[in-house]
């Protein structure tokens, strides 16, 4: 997958080098690159912002910049790219979102910054992508930039190969609408605290509807607004035992 971020911070971008994703791009799973915004400037300042049409408070994202900026990335692909504009007002990213877009094969994220970017980059950009504005969720941050950081490693984790054991992929939170179960380790009594027998039987059978029982419980408790999604995932036959 071809990955292209733009930014005034390439450096917010750096924790993508590490890790699992940044094992994923020295393997070639991905093909990530960073553009520095003002690289798109022309004048002595590298000036990306001006102030808004109409008044209020703070800085528009001047469109120039990112016209030019979109036009390189796309001259550089080989098929339509999604453009991913995180923005407060976006449509929220959710599992499934991650899922649609980890099936991409060029995604471009456009990090704004100050009080967001010219309305019209957005008009401009769908003659060469299929735009989507995105939100994380419903609180304000100051840019896209941890935004991306987020998106991409949600997307990014599912292309096939990145995380070493598909399995751990299985009964995650949100992929089949529950929370994940708890997970304990080595020693088996902690300050008092034992592990739950069960984990402790080698009986499959047990361990997997333990498992599960307090997936069910834990969603109860903590999300009860996904219980009806998750029913429908599993054709009706989730059976809340509280
Ligand atoms: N994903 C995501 C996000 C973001 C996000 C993402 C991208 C940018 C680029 C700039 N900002 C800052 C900002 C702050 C307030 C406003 C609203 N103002 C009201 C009057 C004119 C604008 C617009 C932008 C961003 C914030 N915040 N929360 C999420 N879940």
């Amino acid at each position: 997958m071809q990955l292209d971020v733009i930014s005034i911070f390439p450096d917010y971008l750096a924790p993508l080098d590490l890790s699992l994703i940044g094992k994923a791009r020295r393997d070639g799973l991905i093909d990530l690159r960073v553009h520095d915004l003002r690289d798109f400037t022309h004048d002595r300042h590298r000036t990306v912002d001006d102030t808004p049409y109409g008044g209020g408070a703070g800085m528009v994202m001047k469109p120039q910049p990112w016209s030019e900026a979109l036009d390189h990335v796309a001259a550089q692909s080989d098929s339509r790219p999604v453009l991913i504009v995180p923005g407060p007002g976006g449509q929220r990213f959710d599992q499934a979102t991650a899922r649609d877009l980890a099936a991409q094969s060029h995604l471009v994220f456009a990090c704004g910054r100050y009080e967001g970017i010219d309305e019209r980059v957005y008009d401009y950009a769908a003659r060469d992508f299929d735009v989507r504005i995105l939100s994380l969720g419903d609180y304000v941050l100051n840019g896209g930039d941890v935004a991306v950081l987020a998106m991409v490693e949600a997307i990014a984790r599912l292309i096939p190969g990145v995380i070493g054991n598909a399995d751990s992929l299985v009964e995650e939170s949100h992929e089949d609408g529950l929370l994940e179960y708890p997970v304990y380790t080595k020693p088996a009594d902690w300050h008092g605290r034992r592990v739950p027998e069960v984990l402790l039987s080698g009986d499959h059978a047990k361990i997997a509807a333990w498992r599960h029982a307090q997936r069910l419980t834990r969603t109860a408790a903590r999300r009860p607004d996904l219980l009806p999604a998750a029913a429908a995932m599993s054709a009706g036959d989730l059976e809340i035992r509280l």
